[in-house]
């Protein structure tokens, strides 16, 4: 495709040097059969293709975004921390000034230790919690995404759903063994395999909203279901916040829902775009890792400067008032609009909205777990995404990932889309 000419042939390329050519597996645009599109530069809400093309951007990098691309004053503080050095493997101010903002806001983190990335945030959460409660099995939902540590890759969401691997090769069934898969939202399965195995359970992890089977909510009860069962038993809770950490509320998903886990963990946004990851929570827990504790846990570029800078000043936009308030209105206003058009158009779906998240499903169900995303129409989704990239709306290329809102979109970005997602839905019927 001419408007693609540029990207075609770098991706030709980039197969040959990558294995698929890319760098994280979902950036392929495999399941979509299309190319995926190269980026040369993102402003605000849009980003800039390497052929000139302009799009609507509600992948935002993948969450990270949420003040948008090249905010002059996350721009501004990154480059002011990045002329005095990359790194230097020591402490620095500004990985306590992200702490201290962090803490204040986040109700269950008393202290928090910085990784690189939100795999490495839950892989060293669960580690933490195996070490504290001298247990070994942990419990995880069906289509939930924790990153790729080998104890959450299994049944999980994201790429792997995408895909349609299940499991992936290279985990020991050892280690597979012991974690507990149980649907979201499923209260009395959890239940049950607390019955059987309530004893061993280290940790439950959960994402409080689902993000990574398309944007599912946690329903009434569960999040605090879940809260008193773990207490029951000795085991650890955990929200990974990785995806709606500071992007369903200002106190994040737990402020939102009112239920406060043990451990806490946080990426994408905290990092402003670079990376970063965090996991935090009781003083009494997280102070078992070393040099206090015994738990071992390190990075050589962790709290990275540049990466704080970037992560800070984003937090630091974030505390001004009324910006949720905004963003909820205008993630309302885009997921209602969808609905709409989808309805007048009679075309199946379910839409779920929390915060700046959005899940647009094909499918008349009502969407409450994995089993009842996957009743989504794939093929409708398919070229439901082709049209809208061919029109300048860059959305997520997968049914089971979500769109995400920013400070910077505006109602006439969502104006725009709302007009070139009607036509893309009626191009399916
Ligand atoms: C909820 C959740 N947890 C963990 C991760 C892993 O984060 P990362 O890709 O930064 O390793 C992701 C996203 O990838 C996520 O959405
Ligand atoms: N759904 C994933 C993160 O939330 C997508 C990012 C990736 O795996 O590259």
């Amino acid at each position: 495709m001419d408007r693609y000419q540029k990207s075609i042939k770098l991706f030709a390329e980039a197969k040959e040097l990558l294995p698929g050519g890319v760098n994280s597996p979902v950036r392929a645009f495999k399941n979509v059969d299309r190319n995926p599109v190269y980026m040369d530069h993102g402003i605000g809400s849009k980003l800039y293709d390497v052929d000139g093309n302009e799009y609507i951007d509600y992948v935002l990098s993948w969450g990270p975004l949420i003040v948008g691309h090249a905010h002059p004053e996350v721009i501004d503080l990154v480059q002011q921390t990045l002329v005095k050095g990359t790194s230097f493997g020591t402490p620095t101010e500004l990985e306590s000034e992200i702490a201290k903002l962090i803490i204040k806001t986040v109700p269950s983190i008393e202290i928090v230790r910085m990784v690189n990335s939100g795999t490495e945030a839950t892989m060293s959460a669960i580690r933490l919690a195996r070490g504290y409660t001298g247990r070994s099995k942990i419990l995880k939902f069906e289509g939930s995404y924790h990153g790729h540590s080998d104890s959450l890759l299994i049944k999980a969401g994201s790429g792997i759903a995408t895909l349609g691997l299940p499991d992936s090769p290279g985990v020991p069934q050892s280690i597979a063994s012991q974690t507990i898969t149980v649907p979201y939202n499923d209260m009395d399965g959890v239940r049950i395999a607390f019955k059987k195995f309530g004893e061993d359970i280290a940790a439950v992890i959960v994402e409080p909203v689902a993000g990574n089977m398309g944007v599912v909510p946690p329903k009434p009860g569960f999040l605090e279901g879940l809260r008193e069962i773990t207490k029951q038993y000795g085991t650890l809770l955990i929200f990974d916040e990785v995806m709606t950490g500071f992007r369903v509320g200002p106190n994040s998903a737990q402020g939102r829902f009112g239920v406060t886990p043990d451990l806490t963990t946080l990426g994408k946004v905290i990092g402003g775009g670079l990376p970063v990851g965090a996991y935090g929570g009781k003083r009494e827990i997280m102070e078992n890792i070393a040099p206090v504790g015994k738990i071992y846990q390190a990075g050589t570029l962790s709290g990275n400067p540049v990466a704080m800078a970037a992560g800070l000043s984003t937090l630091r936009l974030l505390q001004q008032p009324g910006v949720y308030d905004e963003l909820e209105r205008k993630s309302k206003l885009l997921a209602e609009g969808l609905g709409k058009n989808a309805k007048e158009l009679d075309i199946p779906h379910h839409i779920n909205q929390v915060g700046a998240m959005i899940g647009f499903f094909f499918t008349g169900e009502q969407v409450v777990n994995f089993e009842t995303a996957k009743t989504s129409n794939l093929e409708y989704f398919k070229h439901y995404h082709g049209y809208m990239l061919d029109h300048g709306i860059y959305l997520p290329p997968s049914q089971f990932e979500g769109l995400f809102m920013s400070t910077v979109h505006t109602d006439e970005d969502i104006e725009r889309t709302l007009e070139v997602q009607y036509k893309a839905l009626k191009a399916l019927r």
